[in-house]
């Protein structure tokens, strides 16, 4: 190796004019070793749509619904989260209603508030104007018609279990209508809106992301 292109630092201590000329000397001392090792940037860092994904994981996790727990992040175009959210009864009805599936009877489906609205209820006020939403599963209709209203452009899923269903269809229907930007969980865009790959969602990525979200 080349010694005059990279400078030497002992183990514990501040990089020094005088240490990086004496280590040209002391090769072999066990104290000293290349600031290239400890200077060089982690390759393996959690990237952003990692982490906001699993951000939307981590809200997910907070659900009560014993059948299905679903998170949602909001991201603006700072890359900066301004709203989470996960499926929950309204505030102050927690504990008093069902979460019974059963679509003929008083069942949870009448009253829960879906992560995607309260994600967008959580912004403390901030714009939800031009955001990506990362969310957990694929939004239903009226999710849809929220995120679209309140201007969010981007959509990234991980689960898009009920596809078949004709909220989910009609979702797709209207986000792909507006142009929004949808990309899921092989972190293919699926909707058309955008010509690029979101920040750090491209397909080297895709099989490392698999992993990361396991299995929701
Ligand atoms: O876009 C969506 C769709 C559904 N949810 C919530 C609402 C319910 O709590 C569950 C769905 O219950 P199932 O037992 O799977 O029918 O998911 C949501 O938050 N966002």
């Amino acid at each position: 190796m080349d010694n005059s292109s990279v400078a030497f630092v002992p183990t514990h201590g501040p990089i020094s004019q005088s240490i990086k000329n004496e280590s040209r000397l002391c090769d072999s001392c066990p104290l000293v070793f290349y600031t290239s090792v400890l200077t060089r940037r982690r390759d393996d860092y959690l990237k952003d749509s990692k982490y906001f994904m699993a951000v939307a994981l981590l809200a997910a996790k907070r659900s009560e619904d014993p059948n299905t727990q679903v998170g949602a992040c909001i991201v603006n175009q700072e890359n900066k989260i301004v709203g989470i959210g996960h499926n929950q009864m309204p505030n102050g009805c927690d504990g008093k209603l069902t979460w019974a599936r059963d679509r003929t009877k008083d069942n949870k489906h009448l009253y829960v508030c879906h992560a995607e609205l309260n994600a967008i209820m959580n912004t403390n006020g901030a714009d939800v104007k031009g955001c990506s939403m990362y969310v957990t599963l694929f939004p239903c209709n009226e999710c849809a018609k929220l995120i679209i209203q309140g201007g969010i452009k981007e959509v990234i899923y991980l689960s898009d279990m009920y596809e078949d269903r004709d909220e989910f269809k009609a979702s797709k229907s209207m986000l792909e209508l507006v142009g929004a930007c949808i990309v899921n969980q092989e972190n293919k865009i699926v909707g058309i809106g955008h010509n690029q790959m979101l920040n750090g969602y491209d397909d080297e990525e895709a099989e490392d992301n698999k992993h990361l979200y396991g299995e929701i």
